[in-house]
């Protein structure tokens, strides 16, 4: 279960302080596909790095799996992203002078996956995303946009994580790719019950979620639970 209670995140730019997510309460069980929705500039992502602690909100708890993981040491709130949390984000964030392959290599590494094994996980995870021959041996710099956001999400999913990330996952692909990765995400939640939680824009990727959360000024204004 991921909790979320009475989460507030201030910002201060320029002088003024905004509220980018105002006293968000919510919850979403284990193998759940959850989407957050809203325009830009309503919370999502902020929200979204919150419940993966990579950043701390002013006030509020956030629990993943009866964990406080606001309360967490700074090192272990490192460990706790490392071994439960896949990240998908809106920018990629691939190493840049590593090939797509290695990038998903990287944190089977960190988890201490032999050689040999190490490779072979990393091709299937990027078969399961549509990515195979020559790009897999290409730096991100030489991929295009889909292409990276693919590479992206077979990296979050290399340490199996609990729960998955995804700050607008399908934002860069066509249709049948979009489609491909949503099917991957809803195989994971009931093959593996990973919980997954997806910010979109795509009413499409939002129409296949469990349960969808929309933002408005920081606010959850409606949740419309599909019935799991
Ligand atoms: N580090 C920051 N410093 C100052 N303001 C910030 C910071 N991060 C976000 N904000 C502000 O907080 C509000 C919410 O931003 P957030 O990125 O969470 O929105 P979003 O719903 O994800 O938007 P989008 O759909 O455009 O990605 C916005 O007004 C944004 O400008």
């Amino acid at each position: 279960m991921l909790q979320v209670k009475d989460v507030v995140k201030r910002f201060k730019s320029g002088g003024e302080e905004i509220a980018a997510v105002d006293g968000v309460t919510l919850e979403i069980p284990d193998a759940t596909f959850a989407s957050i929705v809203g325009s830009s500039g309503s919370g999502k992502s902020t929200l979204l790095a919150l419940m993966g602690a990579l950043d701390a909100p002013t006030s509020g708890t956030i629990h993943v799996g009866g964990v406080d993981v606001t309360a967490l040491s700074p090192g272990k709130q490192v460990a706790y992203r490392r071994s439960r949390i896949g990240f998908v984000f809106q920018q990629y964030n691939l190493v840049p002078n590593l090939t797509a392959l290695e990038n998903v290599m990287l944190p089977l590494e960190f988890d201490g996956v032999k050689g040999a094994e190490r490779k072979d996980r990393a091709l299937a995870l990027l078969r399961q995303v549509g990515l195979s021959g020559a790009k897999l041996g290409r730096l991100p710099g030489k991929l295009s946009g889909g292409e990276q956001q693919r590479v992206s999400i077979a990296r979050a999913l290399a340490n199996g994580p609990e729960v998955i990330l995804a700050d607008e996952p399908t934002g860069n692909l066509d249709s049948r790719n979009g489609k491909r990765i949503v099917t991957l995400l809803r195989d994971l939640v009931v093959a593996k019950k990973t919980t997954v939680v997806v910010v979109t824009h795509d009413r499409g990727v939002a129409n296949r979620a469990d349960i969808t959360f929309s933002m408005r000024d920081g606010k959850i204004v409606h949740t419309k639970n599909r019935g799991v």
